[in-house]
């Protein structure tokens, strides 16, 4: 199971996180990542986790300020990148346009969606994963996998439909270890959680409590 923790900006310490996150990867079968904010992503890398982004934009070297290219990206140490998160929507045309990027720059790539459909959509366009998070539940603490199931099953299924090889993730409220396995059990191939880890008084504590199981 992929275990991804999304650091969106919340206001932990990203190296302190990262550091337990790759210690407790080395007693896991589970493979733990990391994906902070861009400018500590050359920092986390160092720690020796396994490095995320949360976005790269569309575009190539050139006049785009403010944007987030792949190659800097990846340069800086990360070997994947969210896109299309709830809280950083992309038009269609423009997830097509990151996944270019990103495979441009040999990052892996994740895509993420709302709903079964959207994962059928964003499946069709050939990331590596999809990770459907439904916004009702990010940040709650109720885990998509046992408030909605149904969700997960069908955004699999959505995803096999596609015709792509495209594994499935799942996210929103994930917080422990029985939720992690709810998830693998409804056919997620891996988790994407945030606040369980990021805000959690112990960080260590709370990754060591998540892959326990597994
Ligand atoms: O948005 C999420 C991960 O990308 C999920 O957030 P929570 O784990 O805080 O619900």
């Amino acid at each position: 199971m992929l275990v991804l923790i999304n650091l969106k900006t919340y206001p932990c310490d990203p190296i302190a996180v990262a550091t337990a996150a790759r210690e407790v990867d080395e007693t896991t079968t589970a493979r733990i990542a990391v994906a902070p904010q861009a400018a500590h992503l050359e920092r986390v890398a160092e720690t020796g986790v396994e490095t995320w982004a949360q976005h790269v934009d569309p575009i190539e070297h050139g006049s785009n300020t403010g944007h987030a290219l792949a190659e800097t990206v990846s340069e800086a140490g990360a070997v994947g990148t969210l896109l299309n998160h709830s809280e950083r929507r992309l038009r269609l045309a423009d997830i097509d346009g990151s996944l270019e990027a990103a495979r441009r720059a040999d990052l892996e790539t994740i895509v993420c969606a709302n709903n079964p459909a959207q994962i059928g959509a964003a499946a069709a366009l050939g990331p590596d994963a999809v990770a459907v998070e439904p916004p009702k539940l990010i940040g709650t603490g109720t885990p998509v996998s046992q408030a909605d199931p149904d969700v997960v099953e069908d955004a699999v299924d959505a995803a096999a439909a596609a015709g792509e090889d495209v594994s499935v993730l799942c996210g929103a409220g994930i917080s422990t270890g029985e939720d992690v396995v709810a998830a693998r059990e409804l056919g997620a191939e891996g988790v994407l959680l945030a606040s369980g880890v990021a805000k959690a008084d112990d960080p260590r504590a709370a990754l060591e409590a998540l892959v326990e199981p597994l």
